[in-house]
C-alpha cells in the first residue's frame, strides 16, 4: 500500500494488518521518518500509523530508537526528514512543517505524555495539582477554583490519593509521580496518549496497578496511546498493535498476538524467545 506521501505505509516491513471491520482513517501518520546524531542512525525511514481509539506498543532494545520516535510524535524534536499528520481539524498536513510556537501550541493542546522520567514531566517542587493546573492554563482557564476543580478530576481519573494533591511530586512515591503525570497529560483530553516506558523502575506491584489505571482509562476513554517499552509483558497488556524495532528500522508490525506467537522476523523471533 502506498500512502496519499507517495511512501510505503509501512516500507519493509511484515505488516499483517488488523482484521477490521471499520478501518477508520488513521488518527496519527508519520512517514519515512529519519534521524541521525552524529554516525548514530536513530531512526531510518521509520514510518508509523495509529487509529482512534488504538494502542500501538512500540518494542526493541535498548538504543533501538523508540524514545527517539515518540519525542518526535511529541514534536519536541524535528527529524532529518520525514513527514508527521494528526487527523484534527484545523492542523496543517505536515506538523513537522510548522514554526517552534505552532508546534508548542499543538504539543500542549492536543499531545500529552508521560515520561518514564518525572523529572522530565513535571516541576518537581511545585504542587501535584498545579502541575496538572499549569497544562489547563493553555486552554486559557484562569480561575483558580475552576483550574484547581479540574486538576483534581484529572486526579482522580489517574487515581492519584486527593489528600496528597497539594504534595509536591519530590515527597510521593515512584507510583504517584507517575499518576500526576498521567493527569497532566490527560488533564486537556489528548488526541494522542504517548507513554514512554511508563512503569519501567517502578515495584512490580505497583507496575500492574498503574497498568491497570492506564487500561481503564483507554477503555473507558477510548484514547489514542502510543507506549513504547521494553518490556513485552506491558505490551502484551497493554496494546493492539505492536511495532518492533531494531537499530532505527521497523523489522516487524502488527497484531500483538500474532506477532508475539508467530513472530515472522529472527529479531522479534529471539526478543520473544528471550522473554518465554
Ligand atoms: N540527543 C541525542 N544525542 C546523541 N545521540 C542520541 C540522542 N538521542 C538518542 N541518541 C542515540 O540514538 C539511538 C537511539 O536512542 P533511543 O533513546 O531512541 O533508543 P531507545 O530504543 O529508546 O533506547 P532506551 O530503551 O535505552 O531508551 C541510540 O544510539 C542513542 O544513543
Amino acid at each position: 500500500m502506498v500512502s496519499r506521501w507517495g511512501v510505503p505505509a509501512m516500507s519493509e516491513v511484515m505488516e499483517r494488518a488488523a482484521p477490521r471491520l471499520v478501518r477508520a482513517q488513521p488518527l496519527l501518520r508519520m512517514a519515512d521518518v529519519s534521524k541521525r546524531y552524529g554516525d548514530v542512525a536513530a531512526l531510518e525511514h521509520v514510518s508509523a500509523e495509529v487509529y482512534p481509539g488504538e494502542v500501538l506498543g512500540i518494542v526493541g532494545e535498548s538504543g533501538s530508537g523508540k524514545s527517539t520516535l515518540l519525542r518526535m510524535m511529541n514534536l519536541e524534536e524535528l527529524p532529518d526528514e520525514g513527514r508527521y499528520a494528526l487527523d484534527l481539524p484545523g492542523v496543517p498536513e505536515d506538523l513537522f512543517a510548522m514554526d517552534g510556537y505552532a508546534r508548542r501550541m499543538l504539543r500542549a493542546r492536543h499531545i500529552g505524555i508521560v515520561y518514564q522520567n518525572p523529572h522530565l514531566g513535571l516541576l518537581m517542587k511545585n504542587s501535584s495539582s498545579g502541575n496538572v493546573a499549569e497544562r489547563l492554563l493553555v486552554a486559557g482557564e484562569r480561575r483558580f477554583s475552576v483550574l484547581r476543580e479540574k486538576a483534581k478530576q484529572s486526579l482522580d481519573a489517574s487515581e492519584f490519593p486527593l489528600e496528597r494533591m497539594d504534595a509536591p511530586p519530590i515527597e510521593l512515591s515512584g507510583g504517584m509521580q507517575q499518576r500526576v503525570q498521567l493527569a497532566k497529560a490527560i488533564a486537556l483530553e489528548p488526541a494522542v496518549l504517548l507513554l514512554d516506558e511508563p512503569t519501567t523502575g517502578l515495584d512490580v506491584s505497583v507496575q500492574a496497578l498503574v497498568l491497570d489505571t492506564l487500561k481503564r482509562l483507554q477503555r473507558e476513554r477510548r484514547i489514542t496511546m502510543v507506549i513504547v517499552s521494553h518490556d513485552l509483558g506491558v505490551i502484551r497488556t497493554m496494546a493492539d498493535r505492536v511495532m518492533v524495532m531494531r537499530r532505527g528500522r521497523v523489522v516487524e508490525a502488527g497484531l500483538v498476538d500474532q506477532v508475539f506467537q508467530d513472530p515472522q522476523a529472527a529479531y522479534t523471533q529471539a526478543l520473544v524467545h528471550a522473554k518465554l
